[in-house]
């Protein structure tokens, strides 16, 4: 009976509602929506989008590939991010989940996240069809309501989150072994393909499903990823983990990826990001404390911001390339911050100490070991712990001829298992393809021949030498004339088995390298207003493309040697005035004093505001994600917590469960496992998280060790919401738009025809546009060409390119010269939880105050506001994990491109 009204009262509740009233009518249209975007009032594109150009979300909304008739309702948010939403949805299709990126209604941003489309079509596709590499898949992208949605495979919690759910404390190094070598497996892959991926960072990897592939991570967004031998932007990688020369604005390469890389391995061994500089000064100071170094004199010599840090006190006349600092004695000295706030007419900002120990040794060394650990475990991991600072030493190498590629990091016995003995020599990287026999001239109606000279565009000079020895160093073989951009042929890891083959050229039909868009023009509403300049109109990107220091190249962009092709629609293009207009700028190196753009524009109003935004997100926003994050993941982790015996003993097995590595001998590298090592596959994540004190091997739960939650963590007063425009005020004194240009040609990309318009892109009006976008009402007109995504040289693309992607040339993401994530990069650095100082066994660590509260904080800082929301920053005070509000999805949290 009382089953029977429970089922009237819900599964019948319409009939009952009919039976007792005729006239009632169900439809599923008044129920109310639950929404999932904020702000939720629709303002734009005819009520779809908000204020923000998201389209606004509500549980059950269905995004439809119109095309395909495929629709994807969505089910929750995962995140959110400079781009966009990424919302979780139920593809009926397949019968599973996907994570579904909604790009916001902007040109640039659809631009950009073309970019993304892509490079990781190309990589799923061309470079890892079978999934090998810890790379996310990309299923699908499609056009709804003019969002650009693209979707992904469903993935967890990424990093940053999995060490902040363990308080900050480090996983154990059975682990960190497993995670780098996956990162390592994937890093190999991008060097392969020739990309960097520009902002390697935790939250930007995300364990897997863990019905997938438990204990697999995999990297994701790439939306800021570039071709390693054109490399325009000097602003690039979240500031914790910027490498020394892009802090320096040199030359990069996919070195600048391993330095992240060493960041996020010793982070997830200490719980705490190894430079969380405050400011590009702080950085560099702490990477020199800590490593005991600096970046050699060659690279100081040529770096763009060298006089920003250093005071030359010796002759530049006794460098000699790379040897010049070799007997320790520098010409260069680093400034003081008395030294450097009389130069910069400001204070740098400093953060805190968080470790005792101010170099990498002592830091992991003294990192306090796991409670009521035996003595011979501790003495073995602390084998371990050797092998792992030789480890990170090659891997946070201020020289990135030095840095080790990630073949090299491969074979190291910290990933390996095997035992450490004695410093790590790294077997030579096969050099790639000599360079200059096959260095073909790209031909375009300026004439500069950058390539002719055997050199990417970037590459100062006088650093050559070095670079072409370094393991990162691969030319790519530029395309012959009747091809259009060979993606290169080299064989990077001969190891065992060599790859050693050619990957073709962008032409061909697999290669997605010709860039292609899933809509044409018209779907966008874009006109073609025939050839124009786009340089002119893109102060933003200008002050973001690459400085080119030295007369590397032979030739002075100032010169006007290159072609005079649009540098691409710089977001500011998208904060138009309400009606906008065509600026014709249509000769070489436009982009000059006369510009408007020149010396007015300050920063990036889209970075501004998306700093703003992040801000927003970090403090309001609650975490969405997977409550059982931990726990499904740790499920498949059943087993003993194995110590420092074990890991050597183990990691095979955990390998081996993963056919990437099962199946990856002939992959790059020969990635075979050379000794045991590491992980039993059926351990228990929980048990990895090193300084738990009790390791249950059954429990999912992990319990903590209140004795070690008083970490002190880096201070939320680092996070600064207000963008910085430190790097994006310099004037490079040079004319980067034939630069630019040159990029965008040489990426063999779109024919010379202009798209003007803004169509029904969203128009940020000046009734909804921040002050800080407001500020570039006045400046140049959008518009944007097929030309702003590169200039193909058209007897090439004539010769090898694939008709059927013809019709998308004029939507080659070649725009990435203006792209939102190098506009959008915000401000917001790693958030600290600060925790009760508690127990000897962490007095190796600075004890911050308990701060309940964060009291420590400067009331006075922005940021404060952010912590007394202490949910959405999660917990401080170390309560059990179970209480964990979920997280997953939510990582927004720090350490942005400052
Ligand atoms: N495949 C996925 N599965 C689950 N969650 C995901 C996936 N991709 C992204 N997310 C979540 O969405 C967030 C935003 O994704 P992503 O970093 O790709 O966006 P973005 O706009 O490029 O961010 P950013 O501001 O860092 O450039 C991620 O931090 C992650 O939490």
């Amino acid at each position: 009976m009382l089953c029977m009204l429970v089922a009237r009262l819900t599964k019948e509740i319409v009939e009952t509602y009919q039976i007792c009233n005729p006239q009632f009518k169900y439809s599923e249209d008044l129920n109310p929506k639950r929404f999932l975007t904020s702000p939720s009032v629709g303002v734009l594109n005819d009520g779809y989008d908000n204020v923000n150009s998201d389209l606004i979300l509500t549980v059950n909304f269905v995004l439809i590939h119109l095309e395909k008739n495929k629709r994807y309702i969505v089910k929750d948010l995962l995140g959110h991010g400079t781009f966009g939403q990424v919302a979780k949805c139920w593809d009926s299709d397949t019968n599973s989940f996907v994570a579904v990126k909604i790009i916001k209604n902007q040109p640039a941003y659809y631009q950009q996240a073309l970019v993304e489309v892509t490079i990781l079509t190309t990589l799923n596709k061309k470079y890892d069809p079978e999934d090998k590499h810890h790379i996310v898949r990309i299923y699908d992208y499609f056009v709804y309501q003019r969002h650009l949605c693209i979707c992904f495979e469903l993935l967890d919690t990424n990093l940053y989150e999995l060490i902040k759910m363990n308080h900050f404390r480090g996983l154990s190094l059975g682990i960190v072994q497993l995670f780098s070598k996956q990162i390592l497996y994937g890093l190999a892959l991008l060097k392969e393909a020739g990309i960097i991926h520009c902002d390697l960072k935790p939250e930007n990897i995300l364990l897997c499903t863990s019905t997938v592939k438990p204990a697999e991570i995999k990297i994701i967004d790439f939306g800021s990823a570039c071709m390693e031998n054109r490399t325009v932007y000097s602003y690039i990688q979240s500031r914790y983990y910027r490498s020394p020369e892009v802090l320096l604005g040199c030359q990069y390469t996919t070195a600048i990826d391993m330095w992240s890389f060493g960041c996020i391995v010793a982070e997830l061994f200490l719980g705490l990001p190894l430079f969380p500089g405050a400011s590009e000064f702080d950085l560099l100071k702490r990477m020199i404390e800590i490593l005991g170094g600096q970046p050699p004199d060659y690279v100081l010599r040529d770096a763009k911001n060298t006089s920003k840090f250093f005071k030359c006190i010796g002759s530049l006349q006794n460098i000699d390339n790379s040897e010049s600092s070799k007997n320790g004695r520098s010409v260069y000295q680093a400034l003081t911050v008395e030294e450097y706030e009389a130069r910069e007419l400001k204070k740098p900002s400093i953060g805190k100490e968080y470790f005792n120990h101010m170099n990498l040794e002592a830091i992991v060394t003294n990192y306090p070991y796991r409670k009521n650990l035996p003595k011979e475990d501790i003495l073995k991991e602390s084998q371990i712990r050797l092998a792992l600072i030789d480890f990170l030493k090659g891997l946070v190498e201020f020289d990135p001829a030095k840095r080790w590629s990630p073949f090299q990091a491969s074979k190291h016995p910290f990933v390996t298992g095997e035992p450490f003995t004695h410093p790590y020599k790294p077997p030579p990287e096969t050099p790639h393809m000599p360079v200059v026999q096959n260095i073909k001239v790209d031909n375009h109606p300026g004439g500069g021949h950058w390539f002719a000279a055997g050199l990417s565009p970037n590459v100062p000079g006088k650093s050559r030498a070095s670079l072409y020895s370094s393991p990162h160093f691969q030319m790519v073989q530029h395309p012959p004339a009747n091809s259009y951009g060979s993606v290169g042929s080299h064989g990077s890891y001969n190891d065992s088995v060599g790859l050693g083959s050619s990957y073709g050229s962008y032409g061909e039909s697999s290669n997605m390298f010709a860039y292609y868009s899933p809509i044409g023009p018209s779907v966008m509403n874009m006109h073609n207003q025939g050839s124009m300049s786009m340089l002119g109109n893109s102060p933003d990107a200008r002050r973001r493309v690459k400085y080119q220091p030295g007369n590397g190249l032979g030739i002075s962009p100032a010169a006007g040697n290159f072609a005079p092709l649009p540098l691409g629609a710089s977001p500011s293009q998208f904060t138009p005035p309400s009606s906008y207009s065509q600026v014709s700028v249509g000769s070489p190196g436009h982009y000059g004093p006369t510009s408007p753009a020149r010396g007015t524009s300050h920063g990036s109003p889209l970075g501004k505001t998306a700093a703003a935004s992040q801000f927003n997100r970090r403090k309001n926003w609650g975490h969405s994600g997977s409550p059982q994050t931990l726990e499904a993941f740790s499920s498949h982790w059943q087993g003993q917590y194995l110590d420092s015996t074990s890991h050597t003993e183990g990691t095979s097995q955990a390998l081996g469960s993963s056919p990437s590595y099962l199946q990856s001998n002939s992959n790059p590298g020969n990635w075979k496992q050379r000794g045991s090592g590491g992980l039993s596959a059926n351990q228990n994540i929980s048990s990895l998280m090193k300084p738990s004190a009790s390791m249950n091997s059954q429990s999912t739960e992990l319990v903590y060790d209140n004795a070690e939650t008083g970490i002190s963590l880096p201070d939320p007063g680092d996070w600064d919401p207000n963008y910085s425009d430190e790097l994006l005020l310099q004037e490079d004194g040079s004319d980067e738009s034939s630069l630019t240009t040159e990029f965008g040609r040489s990426m063999n990309l779109g024919a010379t025809e202009t798209w003007a318009g803004f169509g029904r892109f969203n128009h940020v009006s000046s009734t909804n546009t921040p002050p800080i976008i407001m500020q570039r009402l006045n400046g140049p007109s959008q518009a944007f060409t097929n030309v702003e995504m590169g200039s193909l040289p058209m007897h090439d693309l004539q010769a090898t390119y694939v008709p059927s992607m013809s019709k998308h040339f004029h939507l080659m993401p070649h725009i990435l010269q203006n792209s939102p994530s190098r506009f959008g990069y915000q401000s917001v650095q790693r958030f600290t939880h600060g925790r009760p100082p508690h127990g000897a066994e962490w007095n190796q660590i600075k004890i911050q105050a308990p701060s309940s509260g964060f009291s420590s904080v400067d009331p006075r800082s922005p940021r404060n506001n952010s912590f007394t929301n202490s949910m959405t920053w999660g917990r401080r005070m170390n309560p059990p994990v179970s209480s964990m509000p979920p997280t997953s999805g939510t990582r927004k949290d720090y350490a942005r491109i400052d």
